[in-house]
């Protein structure tokens, strides 16, 4: 469902602040919270939880290191490709960045 791209242009690429561009009640249906946990009787139990552990993991990280791409021996910034595991959790494999505490 997250990557219909009936409902999402260009679904595959990671372009967070295309929530920002939709106004805010199109925003709400299309946030990926309103499915991504299920739905009914069985929707997760652990919803709340998680979204808040999320959002408390990211912003404690993000305020104290810059986290950028790596640069290769000539200064140029090297783009990693997207590889993700195949399986029931599938995860990124390992890259290439830069993360410093921020100054
Ligand atoms: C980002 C994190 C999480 C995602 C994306 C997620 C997603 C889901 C989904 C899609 C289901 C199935 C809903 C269905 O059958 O329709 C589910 C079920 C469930 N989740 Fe989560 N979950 C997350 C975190 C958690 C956490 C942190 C807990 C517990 C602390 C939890 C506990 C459960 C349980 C117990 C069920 C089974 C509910 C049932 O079958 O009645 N989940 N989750």
């Amino acid at each position: 469902m997250a990557r219909d791209p009936t409902i999402y242009t260009d679904p595959k690429t990671f372009r967070p602040e295309r929530f920002m561009e939709m106004d805010p009640e199109e925003a709400e249906l299309k946030d990926p919270r309103q499915f991504v946990f299920g739905f009914g009787r069985r929707v997760c139990p652990g919803r709340n939880f998680a979204d808040a552990n999320v959002w408390l993991a990211i912003a404690c990280i993000t305020a104290v290191f810059d986290i950028r791409k790596s640069r290769d021996a000539d200064g140029a910034e090297i783009t990693p490709e997207a590889y993700f595991s195949s399986g029931f959790v599938s995860h990124p494999h390992a890259f290439v960045c830069d993360i410093l505490p921020r100054p």
